[in-house]
């Protein structure tokens, strides 16, 4: 009889094709799937040697190959082509068939998809993978969630290719129903979040202290070696060193100041909006890339406001060290704000999200892996209930130092007349979230004023209306 093989890849992209390999590395047979005959025949030729590997354009050919329960793991882009995928596999699916959607789907339609394929009797995961091309192609930290059935059944796989941290996978049971894309979601709102801390900090140095690439390739290269080592660190380092091949200048300074979105920050921030958890530092990225995105009208602007940018004259290793202590401060708040946000919505949608796992699984692997979860990963385990990581007593410890030189740097960008939108947010989340008291109260009197919509009172239990009356004089 033909030997049939162990699992089965639909999208031989950038992340498909270098999963797949790593897959066929770890001892799987794997079958690749592509539209494209050119990805389909090139497959086998980029496998390792002995690994079992077949490139296929014909959707029953390789359902006919796969061993049952048929294992499909899909990376394609998010959106119509996981459906029009899917639907091209049910006629040739056996009940009890398992497919596994790994690419950046919105939660929402992984629940549909999931309810959708539950009743004609076939398994549907959602299942986040983040590490870009390397990270799939030698180690992703993987977020699967969902049917615990069909879980059981790539468990080992998942471990095998997963990253590993102290010998652990970075992989773990995310949780229920749409969990592994819920994480995932959220992990990439942190990573927006990371991103525009960062090239903000790159501004504050570029713009404001006449750093060089060469100065600022040293600076990183000498963060990234104390406790702000994290992947993303790591790569500024690197593109600061990157020359153009095309000019004499650094490749970075060729690029166009237009950010790109694929959307999972922005769902992000819909998201927290609708289950009510403040994130502000990830929303204001994802606004800042979108303002990116309007050149020809902030260039228009920028004729008519001229706007002067005053350098910054600390000196420039004190600055530095403030800087490191601001970028590590936001660091810590933008993974707060996140993992707050998996905190109530694993509550509201029922998930039951593992928080000390999904903290665990990021610490290696993934895009916004850092030392830093290491001390999440312990405060999770001290309390796996916490609402906010900034309400651990040995968070706190790691906050309360930077909060000056995080002052310090927002009010010298103000006075620069540099945007620091998500430093800024930072620090106003964490004042607003640790203050007592907070302005609100005037909101709420307000609120009562003009519409009627009562408030509550510091002295007695109850709601209360006031009839508010004019005090021209
Ligand atoms: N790139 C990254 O760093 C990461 C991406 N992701 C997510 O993973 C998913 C895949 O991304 P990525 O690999 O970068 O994307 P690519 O565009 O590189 O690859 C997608 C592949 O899917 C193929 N495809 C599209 N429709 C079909 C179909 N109906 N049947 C078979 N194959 C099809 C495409 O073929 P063709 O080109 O011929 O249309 C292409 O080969 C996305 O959801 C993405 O958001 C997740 C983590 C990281
Ligand atoms: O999931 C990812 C990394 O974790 C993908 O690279 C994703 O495309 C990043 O988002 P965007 O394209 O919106 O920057």
């Amino acid at each position: 009889m033909e030997n049939k093989f162990d699992f089965g890849m639909i999208g031989l992209g950038v992340m498909g094709r270098n999963l797949l390999y790593n897959m066929a590395d770890h001892g799987f047979s794997v079958i690749g799937l592509d539209l494209d005959k050119e990805k389909a025949d090139a497959l086998e030729t980029g496998a390792t040697k002995g690994t079992q590997v077949k490139g296929t354009t014909d959707t029953q050919d390789f359902i006919k190959q796969l061993a049952t329960p048929r294992k499909i793991t899909l990376l394609v882009p998010a959106g119509k082509p996981v459906d029009a995928v899917v639907n091209s596999l049910l006629p040739y699916l056996d009940k009890g068939d398992i497919i596994i959607d790994g690419g950046n789907s919105h939660y929402t339609d992984t629940l549909r998809r999931v309810k959708d394929l539950e009743e004609k009797g076939f398994h549907f995961m959602g299942m986040g993978v983040s590490g870009g091309e390397k990270g799939a192609r030698f180690g992703p930290s993987i977020m699967p969630g969902g049917d615990k059935e069909a879980y059981n059944h790539i468990k080992p796989l998942l471990e095998a290719v997963s990253a590993k941290v102290n010998g652990e996978p970075c992989t773990a049971y995310m949780g229920k129903d749409a969990a592994g894309h819920y994480v995932k979601m959220v992990h990439n709102g942190i990573e927006y979040a990371i991103m525009q801390t960062l090239s903000e900090v790159y501004d504050l140095l570029k713009t404001g202290q006449d750093y060089s690439n060469e100065d600022l390739h040293k600076l990183f290269k000498n963060w990234n070696e104390g406790r702000l080592q994290s992947f993303l660190v790591e790569i500024t380092r690197d593109i600061f060193a990157t020359k153009d091949t095309e000019s004499n200048n650094y490749l970075v300074d060729m690029i166009l100041d237009k950010a790109g979105a694929k959307g999972t920050g922005k769902w992000t921030s819909q998201d927290a909006m609708d289950t009510g958890v403040s994130i502000p530092t990830i929303d204001v990225s994802v606004s800042m890339r979108t303002i990116s995105a309007y050149k020809n009208e902030r260039l228009a602007a920028a004729k008519i406001y001229q706007p002067v940018v005053e350098k910054i004259l600390t000196d420039k290793d004190e600055f530095a060290k403030q800087l490191e202590d601001t970028l590590f401060l936001t660091m810590i708040i933008c993974y707060a704000q996140g993992l707050a946000l998996l905190v109530k919505a694993s509550e509201e949608l029922s998930m039951e999200i593992p928080l000390h796992d999904v903290v665990k699984i990021w610490r290696g692997g993934c895009i916004i892996r850092s030392t830093l979860l290491e001390d999440f990963y312990k405060a999770y385990n001290n309390n796996p209930k916490l609402a906010n990581i900034l309400l651990d007593e040995s968070i706190s410890k790691l906050v309360k130092p930077c909060i000056a030189s995080m002052r310090a740097v927002v009010s010298q960008a103000t006075k620069s007349g540099i945007a620091v939108a998500a430093i800024q947010c930072s620090l106003a989340y964490l004042e607003s979230y640790t203050s007592a008291k907070m302005p609100t109260n005037l909101i709420q009197a307000q609120r009562d004023d003009f519409g009627s919509h009562t408030y509550q009172r510091i002295d007695k239990e109850g709601i209360f209306h006031t009839e508010w009356e004019t005090h021209e004089n």
